[in-house]
């Protein structure tokens, strides 16, 4: 018999049934849901991470679509549910889809969904926080300050690194890795270095005319460098953050040896996925190169951090806030609530997902399309002409 799980509904009447399993920022996403006749449910247990058993008993018989999230396990199970009872959609309120089975949700034909580029600034905004919170060693003298220990100014109170005329690495060049270059660029006069699979054009027109601006200003110009490797990137950065996708590429991607080619003194940042960095290893490294520092969103087992990490004062750990913001929380609702109404209402798939933006005007209807199907092309779905 399936679990009892607490509820909410909105247009009880509604001819579709969606499901989300949580409760999400914004009122919108629940106005564009209502509005085109779905009768909502939104999960209100109060249980942080549901298990496969809580959704398949939300799914229940008769189920239209579905609206998770990332701490979620999507495969075989929940799209074979799903499928039984006549859903076609399934959305992540997320860009990152590592914890979906594609291969899963396409052989039950269900429409994989997430939401790219609301997120971007905000992410990398948080890459910069941490970044600078790690260098200049932010919340171990906000600690200090707070446990009465100041007692005057000293020459070597709290020194940390400066970051202008250094070099950021990249691992992971698209949209939050490239704002993020820009961002440490532009505010710290950075050179950069990165490490994609592909090249990114636009971030490196980007640096050759930066740099040619500051020139014209009679400063130095920046310089920049597509590496080869990763390794090459974690030699020559005295700031690496990582912004690539989860896979079997990216897994354990910092480990132990290329932890130990890093320099002494270099700041690591990883707002991806904790998976990409051996959360072990770095903890005895960390130990053993005190002056190596971390800034951390995001961890191996969330919501655990590896044993001896919270004790050490060279890491800087937020609990997966990367894309906290009040415009991209309610951003990413409207966008994962789209690609499932879409979906349901048989609209097609919009051209260019990194092209959001008419989805998102609050003052006006969004498309009728659906914003992001990452397995659009493997279903032989439609896309969008408008
Ligand atoms: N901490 C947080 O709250 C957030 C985390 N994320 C994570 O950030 C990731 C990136 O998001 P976006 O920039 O929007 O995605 P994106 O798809 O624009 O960028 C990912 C980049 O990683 C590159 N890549 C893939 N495999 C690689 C490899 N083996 N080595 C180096 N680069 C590789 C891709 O070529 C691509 O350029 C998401 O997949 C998600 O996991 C995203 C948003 C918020
Ligand atoms: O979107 C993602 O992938 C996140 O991690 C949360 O914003």
């Amino acid at each position: 018999m399936a679990k009892p799980i607490s509820i909410e509904v909105w247009n009880p009447a509604g001819k579709h049934r969606v499901v989300s399993t949580k409760s999400m920022p914004g009122t919108r996403w629940i106005r564009l849901l209502t509005d085109a006749d779905c009768r909502l449910e939104i999960c209100t247990e109060k249980k942080t991470i549901l298990d496969v058993e809580d959704i398949q008993a939300l799914i229940g018989d008769k189920c239209d679509g579905v609206i998770g999230q990332l701490t979620e396990d999507w495969g075989e199970t929940l799209f074979s549910t799903l499928k039984r009872a006549g859903g076609t959609a399934f959305s992540n309120m997320a860009v990152g889809y590592n914890n979906v089975d594609l291969n899963a949700a396409n052989t039950y034909g269900i429409a994989v969904g997430n939401t790219p580029g609301v997120l971007t600034e905000t992410t990398a905004e948080l890459a910069v926080a941490l970044t600078v919170s790690a260098s200049r060693r932010v919340v171990e003298a906000d600690q200090f300050m707070r446990a009465g220990l100041y007692d005057g100014w000293l020459p070597h109170l709290f020194v940390g690194n400066l970051l202008k005329g250094q070099t950021v690495g990249i691992i992971g060049a698209g949209r939050i890795g490239s704002a993020y270059a820009r961002m440490m660029v532009e505010g710290f006069k950075m050179n950069l270095i990165y490490y994609d699979l592909y090249q990114s054009t636009r971030l490196e027109k980007y640096m050759t005319a930066y740099g040619e601006f500051l020139k014209s200003q009679g400063e130095a110009p920046v310089t920049w460098k597509r590496a080869s490797t990763a390794e090459d990137v974690l030699r020559d950065a005295d700031v690496i953050s990582l912004h690539p996708i989860l896979d079997k590429t990216t897994y354990h991607l910092i480990n132990k040896d290329r932890l130990s080619i890093m320099k002494k003194e270099a700041v690591l940042v990883n707002a991806s996925r904790g998976p990409v960095i051996d959360e072990a290893a770095l903890v005895n490294h960390l130990k053993a190169n005190p002056m190596f520092r971390v800034g951390l969103d995001v961890f191996e087992d969330e919501p655990y951090m590896k044993p001896g990490l919270a004790e050490q004062k060279n890491a800087v750990v937020v609990p997966h806030i990367a894309s906290a913001s009040k415009w991209t929380r309610e951003g990413m609702a409207t966008l994962a609530a789209l690609n499932v109404l879409g979906k349901v209402k048989g609209y097609p798939v919009w051209p260019d997902a990194n092209k959001l933006e008419p989805f998102l005007d609050e003052n006006s209807a969004p498309p009728a399309a659906c914003p992001s199907i990452v397995n659009a092309k493997l279903l032989g779905l439609e896309v969008s002409k408008l």
